[in-house]
């Protein structure tokens, strides 16, 4: 099945009903390495809000939620280029065991920030679950990635919360890119 958004058009990757089983899996190693601990599970919007909401319905320990956003714009000295910040991280971290949730790590910019900010507070552990991974994009070495839902070839994805322009968060399933072979 294809979907057209805006100008391009994408070919379905990921159905709905393999991300749901995945998920359940994800949510069963999440409930036994937190089994007796309380984690905080920080969702980073906007893209991971239907992940989230999934996952969590697949872990049944004991639990705080919360979501945030990292909001990017340029510097007003153009030098700096892309300055990024956290809106709404309103939890006290410090000794807790964070688990952040995120829709798609790409080149690990946005994380390898959010980790730095996050460390700050001095939590007693930190852990990633992303749905999607794209390890030939990533550009940071990240240790924290513990929980991956697929690894997926370096190619845009929308759907299920990841958008193109703005737009497809909602379709129910992940679609990518094909770039058509006779465009230059
Ligand atoms: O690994 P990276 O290359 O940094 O890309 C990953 C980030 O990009 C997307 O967020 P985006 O900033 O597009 O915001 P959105 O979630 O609101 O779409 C996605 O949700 C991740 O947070
Ligand atoms: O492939 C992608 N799709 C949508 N949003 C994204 N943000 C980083 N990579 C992607």
């Amino acid at each position: 099945m294809k979907v057209q958004i805006e100008d391009k058009e994408f070919s379905c990757f990921l159905e709905y009903e393999k991300i749901k089983k995945r998920t359940r899996l994800l949510g069963i190693q999440l409930n036994v390495d937190y089994e007796n601990r309380v984690p905080v599970f920080i969702g980073v919007l906007n893209g991971s809000f239907l992940f989230m909401a999934d996952l969590m319905k697949e872990v049944h320990v004991t639990a705080e939620m919360s979501f945030i956003k990292v909001s990017s714009y340029m510097g007003q000295d153009t030098s700096s280029g892309v300055v990024k910040s956290v809106i709404g991280l309103d939890i006290d971290l410090k000794g807790r065991d964070v688990i952040i949730v995120e829709d798609i790590v790409d080149t690990g910019i946005t994380l390898s920030f959010l980790l730095d900010v996050i460390k700050k507070h001095e939590p007693a552990s930190i852990a990633i679950c992303t749905l999607l991974l794209k390890p030939q994009s990533l550009q940071h070495e990240i240790e924290e990635i513990a929980y991956v839902g697929f690894e997926i070839p370096n190619e845009f994805v929308v759907g299920y919360g990841l958008d193109y322009k703005g737009l497809g968060r909602n379709l129910r399933d992940i679609y990518r890119f094909v770039p058509d072979p006779t465009d230059t």
